[in-house]
């Protein structure tokens, strides 16, 4: 694997569970993998997750780790060509990216979307850079519009959650039992019924990027379960990543039976008025998640990636209560990462 980006670098999802389990199953077993190999860390934007468990997950493969937070402490760089460079930004990407590789055998890519120009966002400038102009394999640690490191962590949650649910509730066949039995990982199409996972948009008094989103649908869309998306009007995700996910624009209707909530805020994507873009439509608090709205679903359980602000995408009680996944979620960081670095250094180095 040469890039970390989409859903389809990573190629069978049934496979890329069974890896998750079998590394799960054992941290360790491929610390040989990593061995005097060294993991680069660049953090233009804030991190908790990302950062702790990027860096557990390659010291788990027994890689060395630099960790370079861009705003604080290194110069200032410059993303755009053809700019006179005379503001406070000392030093360009093309020149930076270059030398920070010389260093390192893999990055990670922390850059978040800047929300004010669409076609630089979309196009993943920054990210693309770093792939072009570094020669060595790139993963994305929350670009501007994709957060794929999230989207198989909640697929690995989703994933065994599912599979907790039919096993007490008895739902598999002779069959499927057998296969649990035998295997770390069960097609969804072994249970009489694939999860529904809603996608539900909340809010937040800031304009927050689309990554989380595209990357959470781009995966359910390639995932075997029932997938649905409910957000006010204006807030239709980019159907590069959206197209072909069943949106459903009442929220409680959206939310009935379902197995899996998983709440995040989004600024406008623009995809019906580009003029819209990174700004907020809505602030709608009818749609911050709550046990009246968790009463609709099939003892569904609450996801979001995490840092959330309560009060605004879910009350107290809800994420904190019996039903809440966002622990196991950020604990599985650790271990889709550790699944992309070792593929990343089985495959490359
Ligand atoms: N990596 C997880 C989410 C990061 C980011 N959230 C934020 O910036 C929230 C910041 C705040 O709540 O002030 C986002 O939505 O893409
Ligand atoms: N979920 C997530 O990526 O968290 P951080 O922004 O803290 O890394």
């Amino acid at each position: 694997m040469r890039t970390f980006i989409n859903v389809e670098d990573i190629g069978d999802l049934n496979l890329a569970l069974a890896e998750a389990q079998e590394i799960k199953n054992d941290r360790f077993k491929y610390q040989h993998l990593g061995k005097n190999k060294t993991l680069l860390m660049i953090f233009f934007n804030n991190s908790l997750r990302t950062r702790l468990s990027t860096q557990k997950a390659a010291m788990n493969l027994g890689m060395n780790v630099i960790v370079l937070d861009v705003n604080a402490g290194a110069w200032k760089l410059e993303t755009e060509r053809g700019v006179i460079m005379d503001g406070d930004k000392s030093e360009h990407l093309l020149e930076a990216i270059p030398v920070m590789a010389s260093y390192c055998d893999i990055i990670g890519v922390r850059s978040f979307a800047g929300l004010t120009d669409r076609e630089y966002d979309y196009a993943e400038t920054v990210l693309n850079q770093f792939i072009r102009y570094s020669g060595k394999p790139v993963f994305a640690m929350e670009t501007a519009t994709v957060h794929p490191l999230q989207a198989f962590a909640d697929l690995i949650t989703i994933n065994e959650e599912w599979r907790m649910k039919n096993e007490e509730c008895g739902m598999m066949d002779e069959e499927s039992t057998a296969a649990a039995n035998s295997s770390s990982i069960i097609p969804h199409s072994s249970f009489k019924k694939r999860p529904k996972v809603v996608l539900t948009w909340a809010p937040h008094c800031r304009a927050l990027p689309q990554a989380v989103p595209n990357s959470f649908a781009q995966w359910m869309n390639a995932a075997d379960v029932d997938f649905v998306i409910t957000h006010p009007e204006g807030y239709e995700l980019d159907p590069k990543f959206a197209g072909g996910a069943r949106v459903e624009y009442n929220q409680m209707k959206a939310l009935e039976n379902a197995d899996f909530v998983y709440a995040k805020n989004w600024s406008c994507p623009g995809v019906t008025c580009p003029d819209d873009y990174g700004k907020i439509l809505s602030k709608d608090m009818s749609w911050t998640i709550d046990s009246a709205h968790m009463a609709v679903t099939d003892k569904g359980k609450f996801m979001h990636c995490l840092p959330v602000r309560r009060g605004l995408i879910v009350t107290d009680d809800v994420i904190e209560g019996p039903d809440s996944l966002v622990i196991p979620e950020a604990a599985n960081r650790e271990i889709s990462c550790s699944v992309v670095l070792k593929r990343m250094l089985e495959s490359n180095l």
